[in-house]
């Protein structure tokens, strides 16, 4: 595998992409997506990447490298240029932000509940564009995030931060996502939550082809997870490997982080 140039998908060997589920058809091609603070300093330069249909794709790096703001590029939470981030083919920038949103969901490190019950919060995306949901349609949906019936008519108050973010997972999943990001969603959960999360996510990929671009700062958790991994440093993409091959990141500043991170 070529590890050295920030790739493209395309780059990779056919080993690496035997086990996605569409290859040939990118999900999120990013061209050139660069953005400067606004004292002049770089955070993204030049990002160049393909995220495959179906992948599951972590993004790791130091801090302050880039990978939230790369992250929230996808469905302009921060707004990239035009042209430089295409879903499906089509520039994000001519697209409606909330349809977006719904198509491209962002799970963040901390959930927040809305006030009300599980099945409240589950149903409100639908609620907003004037479908109810069914209470058999809500189960399935917490049933995705792996929390059983019991939670319907729990408060979110009473949830531990673990349960409260499967619910939140469940209201994301209520809006039909193609693509879920997916921003440190386990680093304020004990290592059973953050099972519980991983085997959730990983269902959502095998069996709905869900795509999903995971940030962690747990290399372990990417090696458990992703198919694809991106090394950003200092707002470049210094490597893309497979989760197993991680040791041999050849960038001086990617193998200093993943010596501190193992
Ligand atoms: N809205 C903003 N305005 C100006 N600078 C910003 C803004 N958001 C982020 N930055 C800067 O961009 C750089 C990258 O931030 P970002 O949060 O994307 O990094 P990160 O790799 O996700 O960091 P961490 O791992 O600590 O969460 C940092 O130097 C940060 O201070």
């Amino acid at each position: 595998m070529n590890s050295t140039n920030p790739l493209t998908a395309l780059t990779l060997t056919d080993e690496c992409r035997e086990h996605l589920l569409d290859v040939d058809k990118p999900k999120f091609e990013i061209r050139n997506l660069k953005r400067v603070s606004e004292d002049g300093v770089p955070i993204l330069k030049s990002i160049n990447l393909e995220i495959p249909k179906g992948a599951i794709v972590g993004i790791i790096g130091p801090s302050g490298s880039g990978k939230s703001t790369l992250l929230r590029a996808l469905n302009r939470l921060w707004e990239p240029p035009s042209a430089s981030v295409f879903l499906d083919g089509q520039d994000i920038s001519h697209l409606d932000v909330l349809s977006l949103r719904r198509t491209v969901a962002m799970l963040f490190q901390l959930p927040a509940l809305f006030q009300g019950t599980v099945a409240d919060n589950v149903r409100y995306g639908p609620h907003l564009r004037g479908i109810k949901l069914s209470d058999e349609e809500v189960r399935k949906l917490l049933l995705m995030a792996d929390l059983d019936a019991s939670f319907v008519d729990k408060s979110g108050a009473e949830l531990s931060v673990g349960q409260a973010q499967r619910v939140a997972l469940a209201r994301t999943l209520a809006n039909s996502p193609q693509v879920l990001l997916l921003d440190e969603p386990t680093s304020a959960l004990d290592p059973i939550s953050t099972e519980n999360i991983e085997d959730a996510l990983l269902k959502l990929n095998k069996n709905r082809g869900m795509t999903l671009v995971i940030v962690s700062h747990s290399i372990k958790q990417i090696q458990r997870i992703a198919d694809i991994v991106c090394l950003l440093v200092d707002g470049e993409i210094v490597e893309v490997l497979k989760p197993d091959q991680l040791s041999q990141a050849k960038h001086p500043m990617a193998q200093r982080f993943l010596q501190l991170s193992s």
